[in-house]
């Protein structure tokens, strides 16, 4: 019987790509609607993780307003037509990426970001012809933190939990890598805070790490 490939799954923003300006961008867009000031990049880098939706209520909590549910519809369309201006691949990636493909590795994105946007993104850069699945927050009926998340990214690629490995920069990324049962990595260059890595069973400084760590992983 053919062995199942392995697989590793990736968080994308702050992960695999710097999204944060596209993402301030569209918030602060958004907020210039009601004349609100800016939100400063450091003050939203703490609030992407949980997708789009909770990141405008988090971006509109931080100027004691709520989003309209008209907010949120403009808010994905705009962000999705602006997804890609400012937007890059962090160093190494997509060498890593390419090196695990040729040792045979499948590769699946599992994001909180809506699909239609991820999907754009990825096609943007370079990656979609590599993945085998795109798992994005609005793809199936649950998200990370929830372990299904992963278990149904997995499903989509054809790839099964005994073989796979997770890696990400958030604690959402660790305990729904964890819940599914597999091994994760914490990407130390992305918008967690480094306590996340003690939660982690590997922590990459940067993506040149990666291939090694899922070999020693998964070997
Ligand atoms: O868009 C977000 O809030 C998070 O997206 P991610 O799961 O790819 O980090
Ligand atoms: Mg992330």
């Amino acid at each position: 019987m053919q062995p199942m490939a392995k697989c590793l799954v990736l968080d994308l923003d702050g992960t695999i790509t710097d999204s944060l300006p596209d993402i301030a961008g569209a918030l602060n867009r958004s907020l210039a609607r009601y004349s609100q000031d800016p939100l400063p990049m450091e003050q939203v880098r703490p609030m992407v993780g949980d997708g789009l939706m909770v990141l405008y209520q988090r971006g509109y909590a931080a100027r004691g307003m709520v989003p309209t549910d008209e907010d949120m519809a403009l808010g994905l369309a705009d962000y999705t037509a602006h997804s890609t201006e400012g937007t890059y691949l962090y160093p190494g990636a997509l060498e890593a990426l390419r090196a695990l493909k040729a040792a045979g590795w499948q590769l699946a994105v599992c994001t909180n970001k809506p699909e239609e946007p991820a999907r754009i993104l990825l096609d943007h850069v370079g990656l979609l012809p590599l993945l085998d699945a795109v798992g994005g927050g609005d793809s199936f009926p649950v998200k990370k933190p929830d372990p299904d998340h992963i278990r149904f990214t997995l499903e989509a690629a054809g790839a099964t939990v005994a073989e796979s490995v997770m890696i990400g920069d958030h604690h959402n990324d660790v305990a729904a890598g964890k819940g599914a049962g597999l091994p994760t990595i914490f990407a130390s260059w992305g918008y967690g805070p480094r306590e996340v890595g003690a939660e982690a069973d590997a922590v990459a400084e940067s993506f040149a790490d990666v291939p090694a760590l899922c070999e020693t992983l998964r070997p």
